[in-house]
């Protein structure tokens, strides 16, 4: 039994607020005290630059695996989605913890949606699977590049640089922050990203009985559809260079996947669509939807939009 860790985190507002939430579940559902050990990670230091310029999603947690490896911590708290497909070699993720709204969120001052706003408005966003959503619906908007934690994004937004930004929704809503939201995309029309609005727990291999605690904080439902849409890209070989979308959701015992897939560089090229189900009872099987997705999108020919 661990009585007492140190959870890594990094040290935005959101980071924070996460880190806390899963230090109380820690203290209320597992006996576990926990002290933050906050960190500054690459990621958060170039801001200048989109993320699949400067080596991708993995900057956000290699500073916190640093720490996890030299036992300044033994946990890290991470959004499921900056965490890279493959671990690094000495790392496995705990637990899965239940999703928030995994929905994107459309934010602005002056405009009530993507529909509302005027021919060539600028929009702010950095990330590709929603550049490249936002262009196929309206390509006649102008998307500029928006980096920064989230209360920067909205200060950038606040400040006159753009018409409308596009946010995760989870993240405006854990932050107090949802009554920026204008309105919200639905599943189909801006999917969104693997892992979107859920958390991870990511440990030492072979930390045992912390794994072992961990695990009873697993939101079963949760993590099998993370696997399903972590396993597409995986197949596709995703990073951030691709613009790739992975979301699966329940209907009773069946798990509907949907993924999509955007040209790594020719924005304005239609995306390609999969869907598909399965009757899903372990992180194996959903695993194998996430596998059977990605070759559906190779069929529609996904291979000539990847990355050279
Ligand atoms: N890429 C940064 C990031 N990582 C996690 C969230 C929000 C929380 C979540 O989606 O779990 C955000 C902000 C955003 O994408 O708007």
């Amino acid at each position: 039994m661990t009585a007492s860790i140190t959870i890594a985190t990094r040290e935005s507002r959101l980071a924070l607020w996460q880190a806390e939430h899963v230090q109380a579940r820690l203290a209320a559902e597992l006996g576990i005290t926990a002290t933050l050990l906050g960190m500054t990670t690459r990621g958060d230091q170039i801001l200048d630059r989109t993320l699949s310029k400067i080596g991708g999603k993995g900057l956000f947690v290699k500073e916190l695996e640093a720490a996890l490896a030299d036992g300044r911590a033994q946990l890290a708290v991470h959004s499921l989605k900056d965490v890279p497909m493959e671990l690094p070699e000495g790392f496995v993720l705990a637990a899965v913890l239940e999703r928030e709204d995994p929905r994107d969120a459309f934010v602005s001052n002056d405009f009530a949606s993507l529909a509302d706003l005027p021919e060539g408005a600028v929009v702010g966003s950095s990330s590709l699977r929603r550049v490249t959503q936002i262009l196929s619906r309206r390509p006649d908007l102008r998307v500029e590049p928006l980096r920064g934690n989230l209360d920067t994004r909205l200060r950038k937004l606040d400040d006159g640089g753009y018409h409308a930004i596009v946010l995760a929704a989870a993240g405006l809503k854990r932050l107090g922050l949802a009554q920026r939201i204008r309105g919200f995309f639905e599943i189909d029309q801006m999917l969104p990203c693997a892992g979107q609005g859920a958390l991870g727990l990511e440990i030492r291999a072979g930390d045992d009985g912390l794994a072992e605690s961990l695990a009873r904080l697993n939101h079963v439902p949760t993590l099998l559809a993370c696997e399903a849409e972590r396993a597409v890209s995986r197949a596709l070989g995703g990073s951030c260079s691709l613009p790739l979308a992975a979301h699966a959701h329940w209907q009773g015992g069946t798990l509907q996947l949907e993924a999509a897939v955007g040209h790594a560089e020719i924005h304005a090229s239609p995306l390609l669509r999969a869907s598909v189900s399965a009757s899903v009872a372990d992180a194996g099987a959903a695993r194998e939807l996430g596998q059977q997705a990605a070759l559906r999108l190779r069929e529609l020919g996904a291979g000539s939009y990847l990355p050279g």
